[in-house]
């Protein structure tokens, strides 16, 4: 907990990409929510943790076969040991200037290539390095850390002589042995010619050389000068093609949205080029709105429209443009589309658009053209209940969220859910795919309206696989698929983060002091620190103590490892409508924890499936 989130967010994803490369079911079960807490044992197979950081891993004889990328390293930074030994693990080897804390480097019975990294130098703590029987070549770099005390790199493709530094000369011929170009002392084998010197560029083995002032070497000069030039005016052509076609492809909205959030832009001069576009023949695009009799504008009016960004979200960004007419429209910008004709695109759109219910944010109108798909809704004026519940914590100018607000947060989205789950006309659409709370907004007169359903089914799935679902269900690692049964998990999380006031982890913005809620909330309950669950805010309206705890009930049926337990969400929804809701004015306003007894009480009642402190 004490840990800034972005340490531990860098070296999980650090982690996964490490063994992304070996496809190997075991890490998509094992390696899921927190892996190191505090000074807890790891809770990832493989790894060693110290004070909530990834200081170790040892993944050795494991049968992982493929590559790894040469900087999977970098983001942890306080690695001390590392063995992947015995496996099959083939590539460069990696790059370790980013891990100055490395003692131990096990690497051996691999089939890593290239040549032996010379970042290993830098690394002044590194007390053993073993790298025997790989596939590396080129020569020994010129290891001169007095910290060394072992070191193997038998049975390679080494060569050349072997630096004459007082470390590498330490070892005995056993360390370098296997090795049949390798020459010099402490090996066996004499260098008998000038060519059997160390040659420091690292990685060539040292051939003939040829003298400078030679005339081979003129003419080798010349032939190169001129097939540089040559490539130098092929890529100034090919520059010159690629910018005019990006140039086309931000037509519309351009980049300098990504680049400057709170950017206000004029987006006159893009409506030129669109115009410009559509006079060289390009299609221009189309801008439907779903009911037509809602039609307020034209798409010359949004081109003219100054916009404002809203923020980078995983299927686009997101622009608040205010037209010169009055209405005020969020256009959704999406990115990573699948490959969908304009008509299965639009067909996917009107799925979604049929979705109408008063807790969902209806969709009022779409563009497509070749190179640019927008979404347009109305604006919610009064923004995300994510901003809502966590912003300005602490602060004299923090207006409270409230229990009953959060109550009906709660039910609004439980609601909208619903109707997704069990209304939907269509078998195309997959159920919202991407619930948490920045995608639950609250309008003018705070009516809870959630947004961005459905959009799975048309943002392509291994980008859309990295990024969506914000609280990810387990099973999620495994299949990558969004279900009616992700989206109870992600309910129970966002109930979670309601009642705790928590952030939590998988959603939280870099640099946020967050958790994993799920495990933190059952392992909160299993060890009694009841009274720490709810958020203060809260726990102090005592007359709603027992609506709270019914929710987290709700939320932790919901937070199932197992999705066949997680129950189905009329089930979910008539709990949560049962919970009274009590006027935030009943309450005594003191500094209050949340009554034991009652808590006791409640954590021992069995629920229908099963009771809280045994759901994980
Ligand atoms: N109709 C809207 N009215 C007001 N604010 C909105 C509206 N739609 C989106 N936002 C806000 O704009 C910001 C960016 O939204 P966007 O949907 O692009 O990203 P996100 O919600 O952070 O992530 P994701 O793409 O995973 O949903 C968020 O803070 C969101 O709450």
């Amino acid at each position: 907990e004490d840990v800034p989130n972005d340490f531990r967010g860098n070296e999980r994803e650090a982690l996964l990409a490490l063994v992304a490369g070996f496809n190997n079911p075991f890490f998509h079960s094992n390696w899921t929510s927190i892996m190191c807490y505090k000074n807890d044992p790891p809770y990832w197979f493989g790894i060693e943790c110290s004070d909530g950081r990834v200081t170790g891993v040892k993944l050795e004889n494991m049968g992982l076969i493929g590559e790894i990328k040469i900087d999977s390293l970098f983001n942890l930074t306080e690695l001390s040991f590392l063995s992947l030994k015995g496996n099959t693990i083939s590539g460069q080897m990696l790059d370790f200037s980013n891990n100055q804390k490395l003692t131990e480097i096990n690497l051996s019975y691999n089939k890593f290539d290239g040549s032996i990294p010379l970042s290993l130098l830098s690394l002044n703590s590194l007390v053993s390095l073993q790298l025997q029987n790989n596939n590396l070549s080129g020569s020994i770099p010129l290891f001169n850390q007095t910290s060394l005390r072992q070191f193997n790199v038998s049975y390679n493709n080494l060569s050349g002589a072997i630096p004459n530094t007082a470390v590498l000369q330490s070892f005995n011929k056993y360390s370098y042995i296997g090795n049949p170009k390798l020459c010099g002392p402490p090996s066996n084998s004499e260098c008998n010619s000038k060519n059997d010197t160390y040659d420091n560029t690292n990685g060539g083995d040292n051939k003939s050389k040829v003298p400078f002032s030679s005339p081979i070497w003129i003419v080798v000069n010349i032939v190169a000068l001129v097939v540089i030039l040559f490539l130098f005016i092929i890529y100034f052509k090919k520059y010159k093609m690629l910018k005019k076609r990006l140039e086309e492809k931000h037509i519309l909205y351009g980049d300098k949205f990504e680049e400057k959030n709170d950017h206000k832009i004029n987006i006159e001069n893009r409506g030129k080029r669109v115009a410009e576009a559509a006079a060289e023949g390009e299609e221009r695009g189309k801008l439907v709105f779903i009911n037509n009799q809602e039609r307020q504008f034209e798409l010359d009016d949004l081109l003219k429209a100054s916009a404002e960004g809203l923020g980078k979200g995983n299927f686009g960004n997101c622009y608040k443009a205010m037209l010169e007419s009055g209405p005020i429209v969020v256009v959704k910008r999406l990115r990573d589309l699948k490959p969908l004709s304009s008509e299965e695109f639009m067909k996917q759109v009107r799925v979604i658009a049929e979705q109408k219910h008063p807790n969902l944010l209806s969709l009022l109108g779409y563009y497509y053209s070749k190179d640019e798909k927008l979404l347009l809704y109305k604006f919610a004026s009064n923004g995300n209940v994510y901003n809502r519940l966590h912003e300005g914590k602490g602060k004299p100018t923090r207006i409270p969220f409230r229990w009953s607000s959060r109550l009906s947060v709660a039910r609004g989205v439980g609601r909208a859910l619903e109707h997704l789950h069990l209304n939907a006309k269509s078998p195309n659409l997959v159920p919202h795919g991407n619930l948490k709370l920045s995608n639950v907004l609250l309008d003018e007169n705070n009516n809870v309206l959630v947004t961005d359903y459905g959009l799975t089914s048309i943002v392509s799935s291994p980008l859309a696989s990295q990024r969506t679902i914000s609280y990810r269900a387990p099973e999620y690692q495994n299949n990558k698929k969004v279900s009616k049964k992700s989206d109870i998990w992600s309910y129970g999380c966002l109930l979670l983060e309601l009642v705790t006031g928590r952030v939590s982890a998988d959603s939280a913005p870099p640099g946020t002091n967050a958790v994993d809620l799920c495990s933190w909330v059952h392992r909160a309950v299993r060890e009694e620190w009841t009274a720490e669950i709810f958020d203060v805010e809260i726990a102090v309206q005592r007359s709603a103590n027992h609506g709270m705890l019914k929710l987290l009930q709700v939320a932790m049926r919901c937070c199932e490892r197992l999705p066949e337990n997680r129950p189905e969400i009329s089930e979910v929804l008539r709990e949560v409508e049962s919970i009274v809701a009590t006027a935030d004015s009943e309450d005594d306003e003191e500094f209050s924890s949340i009554d034991q007894s009652l808590t006791e009480e409640y954590m021992s009642t069995p629920s229908r499936n099963s009771t809280i402190g045994e759901s994980q």
